[in-house]
Formats: C-alpha cells, structure tokens, sequence
C-alpha cells in the first residue's frame, strides 16, 4: 500500500535538548502536504537523536542509474576513515548511508511519483515530473544551516514512497543520484559538484556485467531498458556535467583498435579552474601538455600498456585542466610510481593514493583511472572540507585537519 505515497514532509529544527532518560533529544516540526487534497498540515514530534551543531559542507555527485556513483561513496568515505552503514535501527530498505564523518543521501528518496504513479502517468523517474525539486531545496538547504530533517525514502524492493527516515546534520553532506544539479537552487547550495559521465558502450558493459550476471535480466531487457531512459537521460540528467567542479568521463580504450570487450577504459579528470578551494591535480608540470607512457623499468605493463596525458582545455566555455589516464595496472603496488610524478594531490604522506587504491583493489576499477581518479576526487573532497572549516573558525588550515 503506496501509503506515504500522497504525503511530502518537510522540517524544521529547534534546539537540543537533554531529555530525563539521559538521552539528547530534538523537537522536530514537520508539515505534511497531501498531494491529492493538497492540504497541509503541522505538528511537532520530539525524536531522541544525537544532536548537532555542524553546519554541513555539502556535496553534489551525479550520475545515471548503475554508473558507479555507489562505489564511488565507499572511496569516499574511506578517505575519512570508517565504514558507511544504513540508519542504526531503521528502514532496512534506507538508501541513505552513514559514518562518523559523512552522510549520503540518495536523491531517488525525492520521487515524487511512486513506481505505479510514474508507470501510470507514463514518465521515467528521470523525469523532472516525478521528483520533488521543491522538498529537495528546502530538506538540503536545512540541513546546511545545521537543521534535522524528516526526509522521505523511496522503497527500490517495493516500489513505494515508506514513512520518511530523521536525518541530523553531519561534517560532510552528500546528494547522491540523478539530479542534484538540475535544480538551480540546490545547485547554489553545493560547495562542490562530480558528475560521472559513463559514456553509452561502458554503460552497457557494467549494465550487462551487474543486471545480467548479480539480477538475472536478459540482455535484450537490458538493451530496452537503456533506450527507454535514453531521451530523458539526454535531456535530464546529462546537461548537469556543465556544472560540475569535477567530471570522470569514462570511455572505450584508444589503445586497442576497435575495441568492443569495454574491459580496458580510457579515463578523464576534467578539473574545473577558479574553483574556491579546490586546485586541480597535475602531471610534470602545471599548465603544460603532457603525453607520458610510463611503461619500462618501473612499471610492469602488459598489452595494451598504460599512456597518461595532461594538459589545459575548455569544457562548456569553462577553463579546465585534464588529467587522463588509458589503460590498466598490472600491479597496482607500482602505481607509487605514477603517484610520485602528481602534483596536488591532497595527501596527508607520500603514497596516500597508492594506499587507498591499495586498501580497496577489490572495488570496481581499482586497476585503471576510474578507481584512481575518484580517489583522487575523494581526497581533494577531504581537503576542501578542512579548508572550509578552517576558514570558519577564522583559523590556518592545518589547524582543521580531520
Ligand atoms: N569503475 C568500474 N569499473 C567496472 N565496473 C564498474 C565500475 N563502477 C561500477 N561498475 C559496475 O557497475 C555496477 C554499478 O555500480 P554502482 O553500484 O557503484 O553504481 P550506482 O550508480 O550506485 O548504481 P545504482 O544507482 O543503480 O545503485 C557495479 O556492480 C559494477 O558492475
Ligand atoms: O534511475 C533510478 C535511480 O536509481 C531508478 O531507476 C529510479 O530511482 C526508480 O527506481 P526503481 O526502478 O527501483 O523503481
């Protein structure tokens, strides 16, 4: 029973409290507006919570549906230490996902239209018709100003909009999902933007490697599915890379001709310039074109081999740099090598990335630049949260380091 279906809620914060049993306590208000009547309605609830003055630095990253944005969040958040879990004692079906640091919301919980509504109304939920831009705006600009929300979750086992789940504000805040820089008011609120732009033959690849072999789909299912997103996708979701701080576009190989396995990818960071608080990472030398072929005495190579590139260009009229990376790592212990020719990385000591990389080979494209550059992405993210607070206590950076 779609039961929460015609209900959004939307809260506001009031300050903490220590309740009698011990335990700190948040009165909640929340307005629930009916769909259908469109009447609302307030009330206040107090819900014990651990309460929380952070002020959120908030994330945006976008990407279609099984394009890599979850394995992305677990770099992440191994960067800040610790592991991610679902809400303690909740939903089980919750896709938000928390740690010490960093809590992940799921944007897909901002449907407006369950799975019979869309199918009904005959939209995608790539449809700016079926989400809740509204909610979206105010949930996210509360949590920035350090309020608890009520936020609702979509149910991807049944297909329904569940009772909604109290969100309280961590360190770092992450939007995750199909929209986060459509809404032009929820853009203003990021302090940083990654879009994942999976170009279509890798996305059938990894489409085909998860839904037919962990899903049971056939692959004729999968092909229909990918068309019939396909317009909504170009003209939903694909435009937000324009916006982007960061972009890893991931396409077919150039180093294997004609290539159609899509198992050897040819990856690019494109780093925004002028962007507050975040100085894209190089390769030699900053500024300068670079085509490097690391292969030889320091680095084990087997067909196809590895080739970096790196240098300055233009993406949607904005200056940014390119860090690019075909091929995949043989022994990913020699990717030291490579680490020590990058500049700005945002390590905390020498070998950081290669550790990481190290920790997590099992993860999706831990040989080649994906698992590499989100990585990356990963620590610049860490780094832009403790330049951001040192810059609010009015301290020197070094100071804020987590
Ligand atoms: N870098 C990668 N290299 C190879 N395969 C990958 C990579 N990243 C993701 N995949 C494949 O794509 C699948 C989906 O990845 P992931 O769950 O991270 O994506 P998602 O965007 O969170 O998906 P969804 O939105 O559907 O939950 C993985 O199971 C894996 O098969
Ligand atoms: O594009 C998607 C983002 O994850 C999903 O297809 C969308 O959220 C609808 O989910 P479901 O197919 O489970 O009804």
């Amino acid at each position: 029973m779609a039961i929460c279906s015609t209900h959004t809620t939307t809260s506001l914060h009031s300050p903490c409290t220590v309740s009698n049993t011990g335990f700190r306590q948040k009165q909640v208000i929340f307005f629930t507006s009916n769909r259908r009547s469109g009447r609302r309605h307030g009330g206040a609830r107090t819900f014990q919570v651990s309460c929380s003055v952070e002020k959120p630095v908030v994330i945006g990253l976008a990407a279609d549906s099984g394009c890599g944005k979850s394995t992305f969040m677990r770099r992440l958040t191994s960067v800040f230490g610790g592991a991610a879990e679902p809400p303690k004692g909740g939903n089980p079906d919750s896709n938000t996902l928390i740690s010490d640091t960093t809590t992940v919301i799921c944007l897909d919980d901002y449907h407006s239209l369950d799975r019979t509504g869309r199918k009904e109304k005959g939209v995608t939920a790539l449809d700016p018709r079926a989400n809740n831009f509204d909610l979206m705006y105010e949930q996210v600009k509360a949590m920035k100003e350090g309020q608890t929300i009520e936020k609702p979750i979509y149910n991807h086992v049944t297909g329904l909009l569940d009772p909604p789940e109290v969100i309280t504000p961590p360190k770092i805040f992450v939007i995750e999902g199909l929209h986060p820089m459509f809404d032009e008011r929820v853009r203003d609120l990021l302090d940083f933007s990654i879009y994942l732009d999976i170009s279509d033959e890798v996305k059938f690849a990894w489409k085909i490697q998860r839904d037919m072999a962990e899903r049971g789909h056939s692959l004729e299912s999968i092909q229909a599915s990918i068309e019939a997103r396909k317009p909504d996708f170009d003209a939903f979701i694909d435009p937000q890379k324009q916006y982007a701080d960061a972009v890893i576009e991931v396409l077919p190989t150039q180093l294997i001709p004609d290539d159609n396995e899509g198992k050897v990818l040819r990856v690019k960071l494109i780093m925004k310039e002028g962007v507050k608080h975040f100085n894209p990472v190089y390769l030699f030398d900053e500024g300068s074109s670079i085509n490097w072929v690391p292969c030889g005495r320091k680095l084990t190579c087997s067909y196809p081999g590895i080739k970096f590139a790196y240098g300055p260009d233009s993406y949607f009229g904005h200056e940014v740099s390119v860090l690019e990376m075909d091929g995949q790592f043989d022994r990913l212990d020699e990717l030291i090598y490579v680490e020590s020719h990058l500049s700005n990385l945002s390590t905390k000591f020498y070998g950081e990335v290669t550790q990481q990389m190290l920790k997590h080979a099992d993860f999706p494209g831990s040989n080649n630049g994906t698992g590499l550059f989100q990585t990356i992405v990963g620590l610049k993210i860490r780094d832009l949260y403790e330049q951001i607070v040192a810059e609010r206590a009015g301290v020197p950076a070094e100071a804020a380091k987590v």
